[in-house]
């Protein structure tokens, strides 16, 4: 199998996985996750004509007034007899208008006394002033959410002032993290020299954990062929998505593609055009798909960036589940690129993006100084300093 390109290789992996089962969660429990189905208003916002400001409802025909007040709208509490010519009624933001008027009267620009209220200000330059109409932000049966969309802060509140009170989406992925490595040992277990804390299963949890997948950390399996076929076969049978970490490369320790044959898994690619993160592999096992990440600290990061993040979104029916890109100012040349498409850690600031020094995927300092990937392409030529780039944004 040769290198398979960075676009091509997500592509055939999101192909291997569909949206999952659709349940229906409160919207507290919502956020972050898909809208599974299209969400209408169940109701129209505002429901009636209301005040934006505090101060008086009259007709805009009857400045400078005066105004008799015969009465108090507040939100919640309208005022609903119709105003007769010469009328006006005291007002609240949120308050509904009351029949007849059409404009408010802010109090700043207005004195009241004795029943009586007077223009004091320039007034309301036009008909309609400070007035929210009926129906201005949504109207009853009008699409808000597509599905599909991911549901961010503004849409939980969007359908929440909509009249929902829970949405449907999909049901969160079960990700089984397996670590290989006879050199492993638990994060905050000693380590003795020939030893290295396993620290690619909380990095992996933190990244991609929360709204769109469970996180199952299995532990660390030993480089040993039957226990980590029997590993595989569990995780397959628990998991919506096995990830194994390490054991990806060619070395005679790296036994993670025996094992996942002998699991019964089908690799659909193995290797792909990237740097760092090649021996990344791809395929099913069961009924769960499989993701094979490099042990390399910052290639298992950038494999699960590129590869595991987008492939959650398509199981939580995401529309665009590639990671967000961006584009930056360079600050600084950068070389000629080979046959394998660079991200490179990078620091974006206001007066543009540089790449960190050291580039190493072992690195792990310099992963988390960074805040972007900078995606140089396979082939490409040198570029020079105030050139755009593109990045991905990392959380
Ligand atoms: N002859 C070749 N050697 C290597 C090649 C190659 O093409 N030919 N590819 C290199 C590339 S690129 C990468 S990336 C690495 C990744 O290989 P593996 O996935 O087999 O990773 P390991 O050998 O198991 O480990 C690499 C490195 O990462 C450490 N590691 C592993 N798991 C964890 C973990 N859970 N937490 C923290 N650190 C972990 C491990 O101790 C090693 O130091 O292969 C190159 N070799
Ligand atoms: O692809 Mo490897 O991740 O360069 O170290």
């Amino acid at each position: 199998m040769s290198l398979l390109p960075v676009a091509d290789a997500r592509a055939r992996l999101l192909a291997l996985a569909a949206p999952l089962p659709i349940e229906t969660v409160p919207l507290i429990d919502a956020a972050g996750r898909h809208a599974a189905e299209p969400v209408l208003a169940r109701r129209t916002q505002p429901a009636a004509d209301l005040s934006a400001m505090d101060g008086y409802a009259i007709r805009f025909a009857e400045r400078p007034g005066p105004w008799r007040i015969v009465g108090e709208s507040a939100a919640g509490r309208p005022f609903a007899i119709p105003l007769a010519p010469g009328e006006a009624a005291r007002i609240f933001t949120g308050a509904a208008l009351p029949p007849g008027a059409d404009t408010i009267l802010i109090q700043e620009e207005a004195t009241a006394a004795d029943g009586l209220v007077r223009m004091t200000g320039k007034g309301p330059p036009a008909q309609g002033e400070h007035v929210r109409r009926r129906g201005a932000d949504f109207a009853d049966g009008a699409p808000l959410i597509a599905s599909g969309d991911r549901l961010t802060p503004a849409r939980i509140g969007l359908a929440a002032a909509a009249g929902h009170g829970a949405l449907p989406v999909r049901r969160r992925a079960r990700v089984a993290l397996i670590s290989t490595g006879d050199e492993l040992v638990p994060p905050g277990a000693p380590t003795p020299d020939d030893r290295l804390p396993s620290s690619n299963a909380p990095m992996l949890a933190a990244l991609c954990g929360g709204p769109l997948a469970e996180i199952v950390d299995l532990g660390i399996v030993p480089d040993d062929l039957a226990a980590l076929t029997a590993a595989f076969a569990e995780a397959a049978r628990i998991a919506d998505v096995v990830v194994t970490i390490g054991g990806a490369s060619v070395g005679d320790h790296d036994l993670v593609r025996p094992a996942l044959a002998a699991a019964g898994a089908a690799l659909d690619f193995w290797r792909v055009a990237m740097r760092p993160g090649k021996p990344l592999m791809a395929g099913r096992i069961g009924d769960a798909v499989v993701l094979g990440l490099p042990g390399n600290p910052v290639s298992a990061f950038v494999g699960a960036t590129l590869f595991l993040k987008p492939l959650l979104a398509r199981l939580s029916g995401a529309v665009d589940p590639a990671p967000p890109m961006a584009f930056a100012t360079l600050l600084h040349p950068l070389p000629a690129v080979g046959g394998r498409t660079d991200f490179l850690r990078g620091i974006n600031q206001m007066d543009g993006i540089r790449a960190m020094n050291r580039q190493d995927s072992a690195g792990l300092s310099s992963l988390a100084a960074a805040d972007c990937l900078i995606v140089r392409p396979a082939g490409a030529p040198p570029i020079a300093a105030g050139e755009q780039v593109e990045i991905v944004t990392l959380a």
